[in-house]
């Protein structure tokens, strides 16, 4: 095969093994057996290895990268990753509901996230190309984690927006990974990780790439900082665009029109929550329309248009139900 026709093999391995990997890491739901996704991960390495000047850093061979980095480097959030402020009960919620309404005329919607117990990140794509990931840090500079955030397999390396993009998320350890990294931790006499929280936000700061891509990270995008051309009016428009554009978003998301049916989806979730296969530590609850959040602004760190209803934590409820069954 000449390089030409190595180069036509491997834009066509490139465009199905990523497709493969869509279906496994996002949609959760394969077309072909792991061998065929293995062997065509072969035949793309050895073309790779036959004409090296071939590869480019969007091959599927390219997401767990090479050496090990010296530090971190530090990146400035052109529109800063906000913190929420917290609702604990469902007056709280009614409370947060009064103000959004004495802060703007037309009647508001709703719009219910889980609130993913991970860590913060952003991706930036550019021309549709991953071209950086940060932590969110203290809001205006985080850390350039790019190297790590490739490695989790339900981020896609390419995307068909070409314009320039910041889409933002919690990268977050799922149970089953976690149970089994704490297992390995103690087989090999290191300390466990105290929840899945950590034990992410302890990969995403490893200096070497391999490491994080053993960890099975995961990751749920629920938003959007910097985009060339913002034309949707509602939150809710942002995650059906952002689940087309082949991003993993959390399918648990419900758009309410009253704070009452918000009160309802907090309470279901209060108790499905045990049934995920991920931590979550609460709900968000966003303003839909993107003119009433402009609207609503923010107060010193927070969204007026947004509020986290907290769970009480895990340990606390485990107590309690041991107490209802003695
Ligand atoms: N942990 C989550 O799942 C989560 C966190 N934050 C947000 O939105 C915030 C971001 C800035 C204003 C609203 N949504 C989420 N789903």
């Amino acid at each position: 095969m000449n390089k030409q026709e190595a180069q036509q093999r491997i834009a066509e391995l490139t465009d199905l093994l990523n497709q493969y990997n869509y279906e496994y890491h996002v949609l959760d739901n394969p077309s072909v057996p792991d061998a065929e996704y293995d062997q065509k991960m072969q035949e793309i390495r050895k073309l790779e290895e036959q004409f090296p000047a071939l590869v480019t850093s969007e091959s599927p061979t390219q997401r767990v990268g090479g050496e090990p980095l010296d530090a971190f480097q530090k990146v400035q959030h052109n529109v800063p990753m906000l913190s929420l402020g917290n609702a604990f009960g469902a007056e709280d919620l009614r409370d947060f509901a009064r103000r959004a309404r004495q802060g703007t005329d037309a009647p508001i919607s709703y719009v219910c996230e889980l609130k993913i117990d991970g860590l913060a990140v952003s991706l930036l794509y550019e021309n549709g190309r991953f071209v950086r990931g940060a932590t969110r840090g203290d809001g205006t500079t985080g850390e350039d984690i790019t190297s790590n955030l490739r490695t989790i397999r339900s981020m896609p390396l390419t995307i068909k927006d070409t314009e320039t993009i910041e889409v933002r998320g919690e990268a977050f350890m799922p149970h089953q990974s976690f149970l089994k990294l704490n297992e390995q931790r103690e087989n090999n006499d290191a300390e466990p990780f105290a929840n899945p929280r950590n034990a992410a936000a302890g990969s995403l700061r490893q200096l070497d790439p391999k490491i994080a891509a053993g960890r099975n990270l995961d990751i749920f995008l629920y938003g959007v900082g910097e985009w060339e051309s913002q034309t949707l009016s509602s939150h809710s428009e942002r995650l059906t665009y952002l689940k087309e554009l082949g991003f993993k978003t959390n399918p648990e998301w419900k758009k309410c029109e009253t704070i009452e049916e918000v009160i309802e989806y907090v309470e279901y979730w209060e108790n499905e929550r045990p049934n995920l296969n991920y931590e979550i530590d609460g709900i968000v609850v966003k303003v839909d329309n993107l003119d009433q959040q402009d609207e609503l602004g923010f107060t010193a760190k927070s969204p007026r248009w947004a509020i986290a209803y907290k769970f009480p934590a895990e340990e606390v409820i485990t107590i309690l139900r041991e107490i209802e069954l003695s």
